[in-house]
């Protein structure tokens, strides 16, 4: 049986790549990690309180450590679900291409708009015009994250699990391998 590399899910805000990271993990039988979460445990504070003392630029660095790290030690057993400002640096792009299966979670604007209104996490949508926000960060980043995928998913109109199922029968397929899907 092929080894399965690292799988690391990007894509913009609510795709559901912490939400289908999780699942897709327990199936394969390997450790979840969320990006943000790694930073928010290493910085031990959270990601607003992050953006507000170091701005955007100090919240990237600290981005940008957390996935050399955890790329260099987790090699080859692990998922990773990434923010979704990963793909903004030539570096990061590098460390996605080098080292894992990357799966880029498609979203429209409408259903990430959907999907992060319940909540109040994530500080670049804290703008009186959040769908204004999603589009303008989408035609930036979206050329980028196909730019790192090897897969893309849509994740519109479907279930998590749904998604997951579909993450997992795509991997499946691309590597020609047997994946354990419980
Ligand atoms: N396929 C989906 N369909 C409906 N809701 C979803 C789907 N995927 C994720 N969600 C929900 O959208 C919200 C954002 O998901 P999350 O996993 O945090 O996205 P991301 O990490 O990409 O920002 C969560 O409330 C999650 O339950
Ligand atoms: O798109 C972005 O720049 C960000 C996405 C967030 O993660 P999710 O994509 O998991 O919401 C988080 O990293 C931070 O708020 C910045
Ligand atoms: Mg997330």
């Amino acid at each position: 049986m092929t080894k399965v590399p690292n799988i690391i899910l990007v894509g913009p805000m609510g795709a559901g790549k912490t939400t289908i990271g999780r699942l897709i993990s327990q199936s394969m039988g390997k450790e979840f990690y969320d990006l943000d979460k790694v930073i928010e445990d290493n910085a031990g504070a959270d990601i607003s309180w992050i953006f507000e003392k170091e701005g955007e630029d100090g919240f990237r660095r600290r981005e940008t450590q957390a996935l050399a790290d955890i790329v260099q030690s987790k090699t080859q057993d692990c998922v990773l679900a990434t923010g979704g400002g990963i793909v903004m640096r030539e570096e990061n792009r590098d460390i996605l291409h080098e080292n894992a299966l990357v799966v880029y979670l498609y979203a429209s604007v409408a259903q990430q708009l959907y999907r992060t209104s319940k909540s109040t996490h994530r500080p670049l949508l804290q703008t009186g015009d959040p769908r204004a926000t999603l589009k303008k960060l989408f035609e930036v980043r979206d050329p980028l994250y196909k730019e790192v995928a090897t897969l893309v998913i849509e994740t519109d109109a479907r279930h998590p699990r749904s998604v997951a199922n579909k993450v997992l029968a795509a991997i499946k397929r691309h590597l020609n391998t047997e994946i354990i899907v419980s």
